[in-house]
Parts: structure tokens; sequence; C-alpha cells
């Protein structure tokens, strides 16, 4: 550095610059409107993103309209809009952010032969004067001027550096570095900026800046190397959209430097429990689906399936895991059950619904969950509460079918009676009418117990072949009520709650394994019910609704 340039103060604070409305916005089939772009960036704000690139003036009315709109309305992060080197573009640029509270006109102009012949159709001179006269022109509007060299990390470093340093004469106060293509690789991104920093000792006075493609999956990585080599604004989107493969993903690098930054002294002020809500905001906007193994964002990002880790997380959650689920506005972590899981996983969820298993108990309802995960992707609580052994529900209180007549005719509505047994070993009886045999005994049941649940699902399979095949009845029932005109029915269950529960049954006649089936989903809703009474506020939700 030459010795009359100070150093600028480093306290090793990295800028987030979100072009999410921007490079974003220019991926393959995304066209937010201005209604949809201000509900993103007012999101950008709640983040704690510094910049937010929220479009291309000149590119439409429509994206003038939107980045004035968010320069009048977004307070917090300063508005950049994007303009190439050219007068017309600039003022239209100015135009529309000029009325934010901290407005910034970002301007670019390639600096690589490629760019230059092909391109721009013009000669290392012409871009010369292409930055000098848009960097002059945009500082006379503006204090905040960004330039850009496009294509830098395929050009020149000498001529770039060149470049820069026009730039910074003419007032750039940031100077963003952009692999356009995704083409560098980590070291050799760091070495790109060591040796710009060497050739242009007045960028120390302005922010270098990285701008990153993912081409090459490089996008987090080569941000990170700019940083490192002094870098301290970082631009890239959420969830990682962007022209082609995409900029590099925002929550990646946030939560990059959350998680190892420290270490570093490096560290920026995204709000990290916004992440989640904003890449959900983004994705259900630009109809762009997040990869369900998307690092921070995707919906596996905090779920364990196999045994052994599953296992190892319920001893101590750090054990696989170097972010806490609830660092980026997720709940925590999930144990999903699939054919890779263990006991340990097995027992934690069935206790969460309530059956506490042990010992033999707990070897049985293994063995048939391993040959339930063989033929199911994923082994849902309903699954759980099904496959709980007849041994175990004889252990856990719950209400029993005793003993039911049917009174079937084609001239009048079946009419059913039951016995059911309750959680407290009482015999209690209701008689009702339904649509067909099965509907009667299923009312009756309600009957009996004073609880007014819902039929939610009900299947009937074949167990066996023949004329005593044995049926097999799984039935889903629903308590609670939105209106909360019968919630006292199921307490637990507050107005506006439902609970569900899941329950099968097999035997020769279709009545029998269905009313079984009935009462035992009956006994798991109740039960759900129960353990949500108990549960804090925030862990209501889990327990009620089922997976
Ligand atoms: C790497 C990046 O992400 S850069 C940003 C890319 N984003 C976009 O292009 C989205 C918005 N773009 C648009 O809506 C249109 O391209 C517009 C309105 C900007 C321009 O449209 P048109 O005038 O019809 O030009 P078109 O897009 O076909 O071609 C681009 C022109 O800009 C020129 N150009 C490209 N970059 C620059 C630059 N940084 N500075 C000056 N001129 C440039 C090209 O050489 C070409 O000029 P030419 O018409 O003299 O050959
Ligand atoms: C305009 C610049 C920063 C850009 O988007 C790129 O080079 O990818």
């Amino acid at each position: 550095m030459s010795p009359d340039v100070p150093e600028r103060d480093d306290t090793g604070r990295v800028l987030i610059f979100d072009t999410t409305l921007r490079d974003g916005e220019q991926s393959p089939g995304i066209s937010l409107n201005t209604t949809e772009k201000l509900e993103i960036a007012h999101q950008l704000a709640r983040l704690g993103v510094d910049i937010i690139e929220a479009g291309f003036p000149i590119a439409s009315p429509g994206d003038f309209e939107a980045v004035q709109a968010i320069a009048r309305q977004v307070q917090g992060p300063v508005i950049a809009g994007l303009a190439r080197a050219n007068p017309a573009d600039i003022d239209r640029a100015w135009e529309a952010v000029k009325d934010s509270e901290r407005p910034r006109i970002h301007t670019f102009v390639s600096t690589s032969d490629i760019h230059i012949e092909h391109q721009l159709q013009a000669t290392r001179e012409d871009v010369k004067g292409l930055a000098r006269a848009s960097v002059a022109q945009a500082k006379a509007l503006c204090d905040d001027v960004e330039f850009s060299p496009m294509d830098a990390t395929r050009a020149d470093v000498e001529f770039t550096a060149e470049v820069l340093q026009i730039a910074l004469d003419e007032g750039a106060t940031t100077i963003n570095i952009p692999d356009t293509v995704g083409y560098a690789m980590p070291a050799e991104y760091a070495a790109f900026l060591t040796r710009l920093y060497e050739l242009v000792p007045d960028l120390h006075k302005a922010v270098l800046s990285t701008h990153c493609h993912d081409d090459l999956g490089l996008a987090v990585a080569n941000s990170f190397s700019g940083v490192l080599a002094g870098a301290r604004q970082v631009e890239g989107a959420i969830n990682g959209i962007g022209e082609r493969a995409g900029n590099a993903s925002l929550e990646e690098f946030v939560m990059l430097l959350h998680t190892r930054g420290e270490e570093l002294g490096l560290h920026c002020d995204v709000v990290t429990t916004e992440i989640a809500r904003t890449s959900r905001l983004v994705s259900r906007l630009t109809g762009y689906v997040i990869q369900p193994n998307k690092a921070v964002v995707g919906r596996n990002a905090f779920a364990h399936e196999s045994g052994i880790h599953q296992d190892g997380v319920l001893k101590e959650r750090t054990t696989y895991e170097i972010m806490d689920a609830r660092t980026v506005g997720l709940d925590a972590n999930s144990l999903v059950l699939g054919k890779h899981s263990g006991r340990h996983a097995l027992k934690q969820a069935l206790e969460d619904l309530g059956y506490p298993v042990d010992g033999a108990t707990l070897n049985t309802a293994f063995k048939r969950f391993k040959e339930l995960a063989d033929k199911k992707k994923q082994v849902t609580a309903m699954d759980l509460e099904a496959l709980v052994t007849d041994e175990l529900r004889a252990e856990i209180p719950g209400y029993g079918l005793e003993w039911f007549e049917v009174e079937a005719s084609s001239q009048r509505p079946p009419h059913a009676r039951v016995g059911v047994s309750t959680p407290d070993g009482r015999s209690i009886e209701g008689s009702f009418t339904g649509d067909g045999p099965v509907d009667a005994v299923f009312r009756a049941i309600n009957a009996a117990t004073g609880i007014d649940a819902r039929l939610r699902e009900f299947r009937v399979d074949a167990v066996t072949g023949g004329q005593d095949a044995l049926g097999e009845v799984s039935v889903v029932v629903e308590l609670g009520d939105p209106d909360a005109a019968i919630a006292h029915h199921t307490p637990g269950v507050l107005a506006g709650e439902r609970v569900t529960g899941a329950g099968q049954a097999v035997a020769t006649d279709i009545l029998e394994a269905g009313g079984t089936a009935y009462v035992r989903a009956l006994s798991a809703a109740v039960r759900r019910a129960q353990l949500a009474a108990d549960a804090p506020q925030e862990d209501r939700a889990a327990l009620l609704s089922t997976p």
C-alpha cells in the first residue's frame, strides 16, 4: 500500500448485499410485480441485509416502478439500482433510487477481452473511457457509487486494475469483482483480489465486494475466499437464485459467517432467525421450489433419518449438528423415521405419541417398524400409532370395544349398540343409527364416550384370501372443533385447534375390525390432546398436528 493511502478500519464486519430482486429475478421464469418486490424488500429489511439491489431501472417501466417504490418505502438498507455504463441507464437508475434515504447507483462494464471484443465490440481504451464517464456521471448524482468490472475473473488483472483505478479516481466507493460466469476457483479468486490490492493501493479506501455465480457450485466458497482476501461486501441472492445456476446463496454465506466467522474475526449483522421466513417468501413468490437437501433452508437441512445419527442427536444435539435449526428461524431439528432409523429414535417417537416402550415391547415394535419402513419411504406418526402392538395397547390405558350389535335392514337406517371399556376401567354403552352399519358403529362409539370425533380416513385391506379372509381396517379420526362448540369434549384442545389419531385392527368381521380400529384411533387422539395440554405453548402445534 502506498504511504498516503489510509488503511480502512477493519472491524471484520462483512456487508451483505442482496440482489434477489435484480440478479435473482434474472432467473428464467421469474417475473415479480411491484407488490411482490415490495413484500420481499420489506422482508429483506427485517432480515437486516445492508444493501438491497432492487432492480435494473432501465430494463422496463415495471422494474423502474418497483425500484422507485422500494426506494420510497423500504427503510434501513441502502437501495441500489443497476445501470450499464451509459448516460441513459445511469439517469434512469438515479431517478428510481433518489428518494431513498440511502441511495446507491451501481454501474458496470466488462474488462475481459472476450466481452470487450465480442459483446461490446469495443477496445480496452473504450472501456476505460466508459468506466470514467459512467462513474463520474453517477458520482455527480449520488455519493454512494458501486463499480463492477464485469467478467473480471476472465480478464487480464493488470488491465482490470487500471480500470478500477479510474473508477476510484472518479469517486467509486465500492468496487465489486464479479465472477460473472462462475469460472473462478476459491484460491484463484482470492489471489485475483490480493493482486488487485497490490496493483491498486487506493482499493483500501473503498469497500471491496464479491459477486460470484454458481456455475461450478463454487459461489459461496469463492465469496468466502474473497472475504479472506479482504473483501468486506458479499453479493448474493436468497435461495441462491439468479442468472443460470444462480448467485452465491446469501443464507448459506451468512450461516458460514455465523458458524465459522468468529474464529476468523468476521461477522455480519443479518438477523439469522429471519432466514427461513425470507427463504419461504422468495420461494413462494418466485415459484422456485427449494430442493430438500439445500443447505440451511432445505426441508432436510436439520432432519436426521439414520439410526446412528438420530441416536447421537438424541444424546447430544451437537454430535451431528453444526447449527441449531432455531438459529435460522426453523423449528428444532426433526427425526424422520425411515428404513435407516434405529431403536433410540423409534422409542423417542413412540414416547412423543404417549406410548412409553421398552425391552421386548420395543423390540416387537421395532421389528414391525422395519418391515413397514422397507415398504414405505417415510413412516409417519399415523403409521407408528397403527403399528403399536396389541400387547402394548393392553398396557396403556385407552378405550376398548367390548361388544357390539348391529341391526341392518333394507327398510330403515342401520342401528348399532356398543359396549366400550374406558381408560379408567369402566364399561359404558351407547347406540346410534348411521348411513351404513360401519358408520352406525362409529356413531354409537361417539355416543358412548361422549366424544364427537369425526372420521377422516377409513380403509379396508384384505390381509388373507378366501371366505374367512382377515380384514385390516385403518381409521383416522379428528377431534376438536374450530367453532369451540364441542371443544369441552376434548380436554387439551383449544378452540380452533384439531387433533388427529390413527388406529388399525385386524379381524375376520369388518365391523369388529372397524369398531376396534375406531376406539384405538380415538384413544390415540385423546392421548395426544392430553400431552398437548401439559406441553409448553410452542410445542402444542407439533403435538396436535399429524405428519
Ligand atoms: C451479468 C449481468 O447480470 S449484467 C445485467 C444483465 N441484466 C439484464 O440484461 C436484464 C435487463 N436487460 C434488459 O432489459 C435489456 O437488455 C436492456 C433494456 C438493458 C437493453 O436492451 P437493448 O437495448 O435492446 O439491448 P440488448 O439487451 O439486446 O443488448 C445489450 C446492449 O448493451 C450493451 N452493453 C452490455 N453491457 C454493457 C455495459 N456494461 N455498458 C454499456 N453497454 C453495455 C451491449 O453491448 C449491447 O449493446 P448494442 O445494442 O450496442 O449491441
Ligand atoms: C452486473 C454484475 C455485477 C453482474 O451481475 C455479474 O457480473 O454477474
